[in-house]
């Protein structure tokens, strides 16, 4: 039992490690931890309702947890093949595109909530 604590603390430590890594190294988890400032802010100041809060910290975990995948998957494929090469290129642009699908989808579900607050 103690073997099993000792090592999850550790997982959490690395996890915590790596969270910090992202966001002090990787511009566009900055940019998206700006964003997610600005609509908890939004949610105060419109006063959304629970079930908004939970959508709107869902569609923020999912986007940056997405964007943190990317960014490992770069640095794998950085780390396995330095140079140039199509099959890197694809691997790049579909986990690229995996982070523009929920960027799209966190803009549509932004709007679902916050236009008929604000029109
Ligand atoms: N080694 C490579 N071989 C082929 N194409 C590549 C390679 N590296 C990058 N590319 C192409 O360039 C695009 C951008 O790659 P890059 O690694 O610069 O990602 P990025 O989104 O600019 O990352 P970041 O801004 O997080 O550093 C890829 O989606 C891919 O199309």
């Amino acid at each position: 039992m103690r073997y099993f604590l000792n090592s999850r603390r550790k997982a959490v430590g690395y996890a915590c490690k790596g969270a910090y890594l992202l966001l002090k190294t990787e511009s566009s988890v900055q940019i998206q931890s700006l964003i997610a400032l600005a609509t908890v802010l939004a949610g105060w100041y419109f006063e959304i309702s629970a079930l908004e809060w939970i959508v709107q910290l869902l569609t923020i975990s999912l986007v940056m947890s997405i964007e943190g995948l990317n960014t490992a998957v770069e640095k794998i494929a950085d780390f396995m093949h330095p140079d140039y090469h199509h099959k890197i290129g694809v691997i790049k642009d579909i986990s690229a595109g995996a982070v523009f699908i929920s960027a799209i989808m966190a803009i549509v579900i932004g709007c679902i909530i916050y236009l008929p607050k604000i029109f």
